[in-house]
């Protein structure tokens, strides 16, 4: 079958690259203090607001009728309180745009990805830096870029700085972009390189037998709940943690085997642009993604996934399993 999104894809790439390239840039003059805490009491970086800008207005260039729904907005960014960082992110961004913004042209680059969500015929998502808190902590993070049409995620592209090329050589290279688009596979590349490996999910058929990643954040995703559902399914490998979306890249090159979100809270609802890169890929390496209770995620109802709960990640031999072990954990 033909690429169908063969421009998105590359407009893509290109996007997630450039943002790779700020958010290693800003790591290395990064001082903890320059971490602003959000509303919902998460950090944000000048790398988030930088790695936004570069993608919005990449995208904007090819494709200037595409809604874009971003995490970041340029609130931050604006009036006096605002003028160093904006100056700092406004530098950074510039670093590697062909064409220069100007400060107005910033602000607006950032807020173009407010938009509301929805099922209309196409949209973007971007996490701009996915896994904060592992950025600042010098570990794992990813860009994260999907395509939506009609609510269906049609294309994904990640870039993952700190990941190990190869699992089985932590010491060795670092640095992996994924790309997936409906249909065509799912592939890696280095970051120093154009040359493309299709990937695949390991294959088991032993659950016992699984390693299960989750996130190193325990307001996250449960720790608890996934150790008891451990145990109910024999696991007794420990699991790997890691931040952000690298953790969907590692199931779909067969690092580890399951990947689990269970809710911390009844009232959280996961956002489109925390889940929609790693979903496609995920899928095209040949694996299953469902939330808790088997629903599939409907990404077409604005800028969350309101009507899932957690997530469950696994290969589709051993993924009914993981549901049926969930389901006997929660409702005990
Ligand atoms: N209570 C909660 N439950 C689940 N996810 C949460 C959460 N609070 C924040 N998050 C999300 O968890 C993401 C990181 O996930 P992980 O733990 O897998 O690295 C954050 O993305 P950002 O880092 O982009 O803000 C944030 O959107
Ligand atoms: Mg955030
Ligand atoms: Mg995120
Ligand atoms: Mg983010």
């Amino acid at each position: 079958m033909m690429s169908v999104f063969a421009a998105e894809r590359n407009v893509a790439i290109n996007a997630v690259l450039q943002a790779s390239k700020v958010c290693q840039e800003v790591f290395k003059k990064l001082v903890k203090n320059e971490t602003i805490t959000k509303k919902d009491k998460s950090p944000v970086t000048i790398g988030d607001f930088s790695a936004q800008a570069v993608v919005n207005t990449i995208l904007y260039k090819s494709f200037p009728n595409d809604p874009i729904v971003g995490e970041e907005d340029s609130e931050a960014l604006r009036g006096d309180a605002g003028k160093e960082l904006r100056e700092k992110v406004l530098s950074l961004a510039n670093s590697v745009l062909d064409e220069p913004l100007d400060e107005t042209k910033l602000l607006d680059a950032i807020d173009r990805g407010s938009h509301p969500g929805g099922s209309q015929e196409r949209m973007w998502t971007l996490d701009p830096i996915d896994g904060t808190k592992g950025f600042v902590r010098g570990e794992q993070y990813a860009i994260c870029l999907a395509l939506i049409v009609g609510g269906n995620v049609q294309l994904g592209v990640m870039g993952c700085p700190n990941l190990p090329v190869d699992f089985n050589n932590p010491e060795g290279e670092r640095g992996c972009l994924f790309i997936a688009e409906r249909g065509q596979g799912a592939f890696q590349r280095a970051l120093s390189s154009t040359e493309e490996t299709q990937i695949h999910f390991a294959d088991i058929s032993s659950v016992s037998e699984a390693t299960f990643c989750e996130s190193v954040e325990v307001l996250h995703s449960s720790h608890g709940d996934a150790a008891q559902i451990a145990s109910i399914l024999g696991i007794t490998k420990p699991p790997l943690r890691m931040d952000s979306q690298c953790k969907y890249a590692a199931v779909s090159r067969g690092d580890a085997n399951i990947y689990l979100r269970l809710p911390t809270r009844a009232d959280y609802e996961e956002n489109i642009w925390d889940h929609a890169t790693g979903f496609i890929l995920v899928q095209e390496a040949g694996g299953k993604v469902s939330d808790i209770n088997s629903k599939p995620l409907d990404f077409s109802l604005g800028r969350t996934l309101k009507a899932n709960k957690g997530i469950v990640v696994a290969h589709p031999k051993i993924h009914p399993k993981i549901i049926e072990a969930c389901s006997k954990h929660f409702n005990k």
